[in-house]
This record gives C-alpha cells, structure tokens and sequence, in this order.
C-alpha cells in the first residue's frame, strides 16, 4: 500500500479518503455533456444529482477545453457560470470554478465557490495568481502549456513525469511569489498537451507528485485515451461509456494518495474511494 498521508487543502471536507468533485460543465460543446446543461436550472438539477451520489464538491465549468474549442468570451463564460454558483453556493452545496480566468474566478468566489480550479496554473491569464491570494481561496494548479487549439502540438518531453513534475514546481514557485501562501493542490494535467502513451505514463508514477508537497488531484474522467484503450472493432469506446474504467483510475489514483478525483459519474467513483480507503484499512 502507498503509505502518502491524505494531503488536505483548508476549507474542504477531511473524510480520511479522497474527495470526489463532481464535473459540472455548463458549456454547449463539452465533449462528454456537452450541451445538456445549458441553463441554469437543468444545471442545478445535475448538481444536486452529483451531491446525492457522493460528490464533495462539484466543479462548474464554463469553458470547454477539449482539444479545438473555440473560448467563448468572459462575458460569455460569466453568464455562463455565475448563476449555477451562485444557486448551488446558496443550497450549501461546496463549488469550486473551473476557469483559466481571473474575472471568472473572482466573480464565482464572490457568488460562493469555495475553490478555483485553473487548468493553466495561472499561464492563460496574468492577473489569476494575484487574484486568488486576495481571495485567499484554495486553488487547484494543473500542468498546461496551451489552449485547447494549440494544445497538442505541445507534446516533447525528454522525461514527461520529470519535466510535468519541473514544469508544476517552477508553477507553484511562482504563484508562491505572488502570494498564494495558503492551499495549492496540483495536477499533472491529463490530456493537456501529453499523448495517449505520455498520460498513462504520469498516471503509473503520479506518487512522484506528491514530493512537490502538495495534495494531488487526478482527472482521467472519460478522456480519449481511456476511450482508446477500450476501442473495440467499431472504434473507440464512446465517452459516455467509460466510467468503470474511469473508476478504476480513480481506485488507483485514491491507492497512491490523490487528494482528489475529478468525474462526471460520481456514484461508481464515490463508491470506489470508499473501497480503496477501507482496503487501505
Ligand atoms: N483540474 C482539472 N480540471 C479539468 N477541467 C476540465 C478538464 C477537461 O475535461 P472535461 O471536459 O471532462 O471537463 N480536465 C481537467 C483536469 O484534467 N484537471
């Protein structure tokens, strides 16, 4: 068993297990739901869905970050994102905002989320860093080195698990000098900007990042390569239908000390970090 203490962040749930956030994007084109959720009440709906099934937090997404989407403007992401939060924050339900920008995150904290989560790790917008220390707001730093139109020609690495564990440090480092002294949990980012072998080779060593000292969340919910590995003789397994080997990274994630998981169906994950917790005794 991976003896890593449970790293917690302030301010969120300490169940001696790991945290499922429950995936609420509230965008026309996410790849797995994507426009399902379009309006608010259909979205709160969903929300409390994933609170019934387990979910510790759910995370709020305004901006589909599958490889080619196009960004919607801040207005649009505003719009997009505020009222869910804001509804759900006043249910007592835990939200955090999945934005890459500072004005989303600022108005989303000012609406009740609890926590922001930038898959940029502050690279998309100059003013996040700065931000998230004046709202002394835990935040989630993923490893990212381009916007979703760019995102995969920004594959090379000598050592993908070395350079992605450097990459987050001088990340952290930085967001260190720009006040954000109080939670910061990391993420190697899979699926941004690492090839199908390159992500299964940060999830076989991600105990290494948890020598950055930092709790670690992992999101492998419904991405390509788990589609991929599952292809049959009509192609890839469809998104909707990986999520029992989404729950199975989720068992191992839990197993090797994550803080947290990111999924879209909470239920078989919620269940599967009760599993690993009470294997682990
Ligand atoms: N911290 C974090 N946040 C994320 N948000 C969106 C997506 C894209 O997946 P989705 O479209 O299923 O939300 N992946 C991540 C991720 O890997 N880590």
């Amino acid at each position: 068993m991976h003896g890593h203490p449970l790293r917690y962040v302030e301010g969120l749930p300490q169940p001696g297990r790991a945290l499922v956030m429950g995936v609420l994007n509230v965008t026309p084109d996410s790849f797995s739901d994507g426009g399902r959720y379009a309006d608010t009440e259909r979205a709160v709906a969903h929300a409390r869905r994933l609170v019934a099934d387990g979910a510790d937090l759910v995370d709020v997404g305004g901006e589909s970050t599958r490889p080619g989407a196009q960004r919607p403007s801040a207005d649009e992401e505003l719009e997009r994102v505020v009222p869910v939060v804001a509804t759900l924050a006043r249910e007592g339900i835990p939200v955090s905002v999945d934005t890459m920008r500072a004005q989303v995150a600022e108005a989303a904290v000012g609406a009740g989320a609890v926590l922001v989560n930038d898959v940029s790790g502050g690279l998309a917008d100059d003013a996040m860093f700065a931000t998230v220390a004046r709202l002394d707001v835990p935040y989630v730093l993923m490893h990212w080195r381009a916007h979703s139109t760019e995102m995969q020609r920004h594959t090379a690495y000598d050592d993908v698990v070395e350079d992605v564990f450097a990459e987050l440090g001088e990340r952290v480092r930085e967001a260190g000098r720009a006040g954000i002294t109080h939670s910061i949990a990391i993420d190697p980012g899979i699926g941004f900007s690492k090839t199908t072998a390159q992500n299964w080779e940060l999830l076989r060593r991600v105990e290494r990042f948890h020598d950055l000292g930092h709790p670690v969340l992992v999101a492998t919910s419904r991405k390509r390569f788990l589609g991929e590995l599952l292809a049959g003789a009509d192609g890839e397994r469809p998104p909707a239908e990986r999520d029992a080997a989404t729950a199975a990274t989720t068992t191992l994630a839990a197993t090797a000390g994550a803080w947290c998981v990111r999924v879209h169906d909470v239920r078989s994950s919620a269940d599967a970090v009760r599993v690993a917790a009470r294997w682990g005794g």
